[in-house]
């Protein structure tokens, strides 16, 4: 088995409703956002798949939420707070759904790994 990891990451504000503190006030991060694939084959090159072309996809789904307030962007306009959660299943979902993750089971997307600072993170893996 192997494991590719490969980051990415956007700037973003957001508030929390209804937390009982600051997080409820307009406020932004650099979330940094890690994709983990995992598979057994590797191809004619020696990779699993390209680092490349993760980080490209991965670039794609990342680019919506970019210097965005992120509580104007469905679903979290339709009363889903933006947490660090629901921001890592949303990217998984996002890029789960793209070739080549979508078309085979050979190259797996295994977690999103989502960072609001460099000491907090959520993880996201499909159960
Ligand atoms: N489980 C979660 N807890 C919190 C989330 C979240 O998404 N999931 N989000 C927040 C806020 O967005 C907040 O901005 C981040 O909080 P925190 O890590 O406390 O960040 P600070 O840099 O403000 O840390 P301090 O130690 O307070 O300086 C809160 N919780
Ligand atoms: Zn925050």
């Amino acid at each position: 088995m192997y494991e590719l990891k490969v980051e990415g990451a956007f700037e973003a504000a957001h508030q929390i409703k209804d937390y009982p503190g600051k997080c409820a006030r307009l406020h932004g991060h650099n979330w940094v956002v890690q994709a983990v694939v995992r598979g057994c084959e590797l191809d004619s090159l020696g990779m699993l798949i390209d680092f490349k072309t993760v980080k490209a996809l991965l670039g794609e789904v990342l680019e919506r939420f970019d210097h965005r307030y992120l509580n104007e962007l469905a679903p979290f306009s339709e009363g889903v707070n933006p947490t660090a959660e629901q921001l890592a299943r949303i990217i998984y979902e996002a890029l789960a759904a793209k070739a080549p993750f979508a078309e085979t089971a050979a190259v797996r997307l295994a977690a999103i790994t989502v960072w609001e600072s460099p000491k907090s993170s959520v993880t996201y893996t499909p159960e």
